[in-house]
């Protein structure tokens, strides 16, 4: 797997997740859905920098411009609930992607373990030969996203796949780097601590669904 940790050098990305995680700026979740959206315009901005473009010529009012535009077709696929405000922020950029949406939860799960993994809705395209852009801000032990792109790649296959998480444990990283093929790209925004007993990132931000929803029952 091939990581881009896109935060390292200073920009506004800092300032939006240092927002996010702010307790008292996290009441107002209207701003928390806005800040990671726009860390999905960012995200997608850096990840369109690898993709691969085709020549193309642009006829303008005034002439012909010789130019370049994305050569694959986008899918971009996210993992409910917390995925969606990132996804608009991905879709906003690739404005003509196609997108799905999977749903992963954690069934039976007591305080401290993980629990299985439940892949049930999945309403998606095909994205055999296309780029794949997988689509969920935190990525805590990785066993959503796994259980998700098992599901995913058991049924067709992208041309390039690419994750991207807005925070992430250093445990979820070595589990999808141990158990993912090499071809895949995961891009971070912002690599954190680590787990605690309940398998929340630390410092992280707390629960983002929650956050940009609402508590769930
Ligand atoms: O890496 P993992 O340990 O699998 O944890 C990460 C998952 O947890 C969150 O979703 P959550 O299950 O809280 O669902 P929600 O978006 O509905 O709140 C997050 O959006 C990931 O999907
Ligand atoms: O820290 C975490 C871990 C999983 N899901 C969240 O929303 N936050
Ligand atoms: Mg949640």
């Amino acid at each position: 797997m091939k990581i881009h940790y896109i935060s390292e050098k200073n920009s506004i990305l800092n300032h939006f997740l240092a927002q996010l995680r702010d307790v008292n700026i996290q009441k107002d979740s209207m701003r928390f859905r806005k800040n990671i959206e726009r860390i999905g315009e960012i995200m997608a901005y850096e990840l369109s920098k690898i993709l691969p473009y085709k020549d193309i010529s642009v006829q303008t009012p005034l002439g012909i411009k010789q130019t370049t535009c994305l050569k694959d077709n986008v899918v971009l696929c996210s993992i409910l609930r917390a995925g969606l405000a990132l996804h608009t922020g991905f879709m906003n950029f690739f404005d003509d992607a196609e997108n799905g949406f999977v749903s992963a939860y954690r069934k039976h799960a007591k305080p401290g373990e993980i629990g299985e993994i439940l892949v049930e809705y999945q309403a998606a395209p095909s994205f055999q030969d296309k780029t794949l852009i997988l689509i969920d801000p935190m990525l805590a032990t990785g066993q959503s996203l796994f259980a998700v792109i098992n599901k995913l790649i058991a049924e067709d296959t992208p041309k390039e796949m690419h994750i991207a998480v807005v925070i992430a444990a250093p445990e979820g990283i070595a589990f999808l780097e141990q158990n993912l093929p090499d071809y895949i790209h995961l891009w971070v925004a912002t690599l954190d601590d680590s787990l605690n007993e309940d398998n929340y990132i630390v410092p992280g931000l707390g629960d983002a669904g929650d956050l940009a929803y609402g508590q769930k029952l």
